[in-house]
Parts: structure tokens; sequence; C-alpha cells
């Protein structure tokens, strides 16, 4: 879908090809926005860009990117750029060229499919996501602040990174990540919000503000599968979930829309947490996900005398990680930053990023990125010559 036509100035489009639509990731050329590129006789480059969706939140964005960019060209003196929508007919072929049909992908590969939609891709054996399932055996240790510090830090080491809010009773994801913008829709597809490179989906979206939802379980069930389905994920590297406390039958879909997921669970050093937490790690078990982590939370509080105290006991996290045979990733410092910036859209790990806490995030995220990667199956049938 390259709309540039003849007529268009080639130096110009060639400046205005790397530009990329700040939230779909890709050239404004190759994506069809560009629809006029002209340079007048007094040195006025007369650009015409057609954005995705009316009121597209970015076009400020997007116009920085593109006056900068021709500005650099030779004999630009000055950029005249207008704005116009795509049509209805234009974003479907947009939506088919980057997402697919989903007729084409429904029910027919070895994902999990479904009649009258698309299938899952990261059931796909084929896809390089790694789904991290990020649980705890009750609320409030801290398990949606942990999901997007560490997706902040493994979007730092350079990975693309994907949330998927999966916490209907508390979803908290968009404020932890300053992402309170609703994701923009281009012909039915969910072009997620993104900051500090990590895009995200919440149920928190799709509520009506102040109003508690209360989700029967098949609309759970259909709003998680279309997190999966219909969000332009772009295959990151990483799709964290952020899983509603305690055990239930979100964990049993999402073991089948995510065969290939890891389980990390969230847990508070005190004995009585572990036993909860311990809860969560047996439904891995059940609907057969392995645990690969355990994550120790609050684990200190280091005070003015620089003394840690262990204001919630000792050893749970360690303790857990030996009974189920997984490593303890790491421990984290209880600290009023790190809640503050939680209740800022500002992640310690992106704001702070030498902080105690923001440097044990990194860890953890380097530890799962290099030495929890799964190792490739070994096919017997393959031989060297
Ligand atoms: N290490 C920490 N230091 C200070 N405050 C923390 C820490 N971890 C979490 N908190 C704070 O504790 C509260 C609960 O954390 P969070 O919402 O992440 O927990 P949760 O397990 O996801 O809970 P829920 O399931 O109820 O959403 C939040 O206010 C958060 O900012």
């Amino acid at each position: 879908m390259d709309a540039v036509s003849e007529q268009m100035n080639p130096q110009l489009v060639d400046a205005l090809r790397p530009v990329e639509d700040p939230e779909l990731h890709r050239s404004i050329v190759d994506l069809g926005m560009l629809r006029r590129a002209e340079l007048g006789a007094d040195g006025t480059a007369h650009i015409l860009v057609a954005l995705t969706v009316a009121g597209c939140p970015l076009r400020n964005e997007i116009q920085n990117r593109v006056s900068s960019a021709a500005t650099e060209v030779d004999g630009v003196t000055d950029v005249a750029l207008e704005f116009t929508v795509m049509t209805d007919d234009e974003r479907e072929e947009l939506r088919k060229m980057l997402h697919g049909d989903a007729a084409s992908t429904a029910g027919h590969s070895h994902a999990h499919g479904h009649a009258e939609g698309r299938a899952i891709p990261f059931a796909d054996p084929g896809s390089k996501t790694r789904p991290l399932l990020i649980s705890s055996g009750k609320g409030g240790v801290g398990k949606s602040s942990v999901t997007t510090n560490l997706a902040v830090a493994l979007a730092q080491l350079g990975h693309s990174v994907g949330v998927v809010d999966a916490d209907i009773y508390g979803y908290s994801i968009p404020r932890m990540l300053g992402t309170d913008r609703p994701p923009t829709v281009i012909d039915q597809m969910l072009v997620p919000p993104e900051k500090w490179g990590v895009r995200c989906i919440s149920m928190g979206y799709f509520a009506p503000p102040g109003e508690a939802v209360i989700w029967r379980g098949p609309m759970l069930h259909k709003a998680l599968e279309q997190f999966l389905t219909d969000v332009y994920w772009d295959e990151p590297d990483f799709l964290l979930i952020d899983m509603p406390p305690g055990t239930g039958d979100i964990a049993l879909s999402l073991s089948q829309y995510l065969p290939r997921g890891e389980v990390y669970v969230v847990t508070t050093p005190q004995p009585a947490a572990q036993k909860v937490a311990a809860m969560s790690a047996a439904m891995a078990k059940k609907v057969n996900l392995p645990v690969m982590g355990i994550i120790e939370n609050m684990s200190w509080f280091t005070g003015d005398d620089g003394k840690q105290y262990e204001l919630f006991g000792a050893g749970g996290g360690q303790e857990l990680a030996d009974d189920l045979g997984v490593p303890l990733l790491g421990q984290l410092p209880l600290v009023p930053a790190l809640r503050e910036g939680s209740d800022a859209g500002a992640p310690i790990t992106a704001v702070d990023p030498e902080s105690e806490a923001a440097q044990a995030f990194r860890t953890m995220a380097q530890t799962i990125a290099v030495d929890l990667q799964p190792k490739k199956r070994f096919n017997a049938e393959l031989k060297v010559l």
C-alpha cells in the first residue's frame, strides 16, 4: 500500500520514508499515510498526511517528525503540512496489511482458533513472543508494580514489550505505566497505547470510569481472548500478563490461549504469604504451565540509619523457590518512591534507573531474558552430515 504518486518530489519522499507512525512503528510512506509531497518554487514543501483516525492523539508528534525530516531536504525553506483522515476502506486495507485477515487464520492452525475470529498468534509454535504470566496467591503483594517495572526493565534492555492487564478486579497497569489514553481503533484492530517502550492493554480502558464492572465468566474470557487476538501487538519479544490474584479459571483460559506461557510468582517474605503463593504455583502445575521463578517483594526497608529492617519477616521467597525447585529471581526493597512512581505513572525503573529497586528489576529482567530463555528443543531426527 504505497500511495506515493509520480508527482511527489522524490527527495522529499526519501526524507520522509524513515519517519514512523509513533504507534504503528512503520514508515508513514509504507503505511500509505503520505498523500502529497511537493516542493514549491519558493522553497515551501507542501505535505499532506492522512491520519489513521480523526482526532489522532499523536498528531502533534507526527507533525514534529514530518516537519523536521522535510526541513533537512536541500532547497526546503518552509514546510506547509496539512492533515486528512483515512476513509473506512483505507483503514480496512491498513488493518489487513498489518494484522492480516481474521478469516484467513481462524480455526485451522495449531494455535487455539475459534470459528468466527482469528487464531491467537502467541499459541503458534513459531511465535517468537515469550508470554510471562505474573501471578500471586493474593492481592496487594505488588504483582502489578512488579509487572510494570519488569516490563520497563525489559524494554530498557532493548526488547519489544507488551503488557496485558488481566487483573480485572484491580486494573492498575495504565495508571502505573502512565498510559491513561485508550487504544486507537483502526477498523476493529486495537492499537495499544505505549509509554517507556511498553505497550499496554487493560480492562480499565473498557470500563466506564468510576463504575465497578461485574465481569461474568464468559465475558471475561471473551475480553481476554480479544486482548490477545484483536490487539496489534506486532510480535513483541515479551508479553507480560498481570494475572488476577488467586487461582481461578482465568488461569485455565490463559493456559489454553498461551500454551508456551511461563509463570512467575510474586510473594512477600512472611511464611503465611508464601503458603498462599504456593497455591498459585499449584494452579500453574494443574494447567501445565511451568513456574520459572519467584520474585520476593517488600523484602526490607532501609531506614535513615542505613539499617535494613525486615518488616514482613524473611526467607519466604527463598523457601518457596526451594520447595518448587526454581530460582528466586530477586528481592525488592520496600521503598516509598516505588509506590509514588506507581501512583504518578512514572515507574521507578524508568525515572530513577540507578535506585536499588530499579537495579533489582534490571537484574531480574536480564535473568529472564538470558538465563531463562527457553532452550531450543533437540530434534533427534536432525543429523549433522
Ligand atoms: N516494593 C514496594 N515498595 C513500596 N510500595 C510498594 C512496593 N510494591 C508495591 N507497593 C505498593 O503496594 C500497593 C499494592 O501493590 P500492587 O497494586 O502492585 O499489588 P498487587 O499485588 O497487584 O495488588 P492487586 O492485586 O490488589 O492489584 C501499591 O500501592 C504499590 O504502589
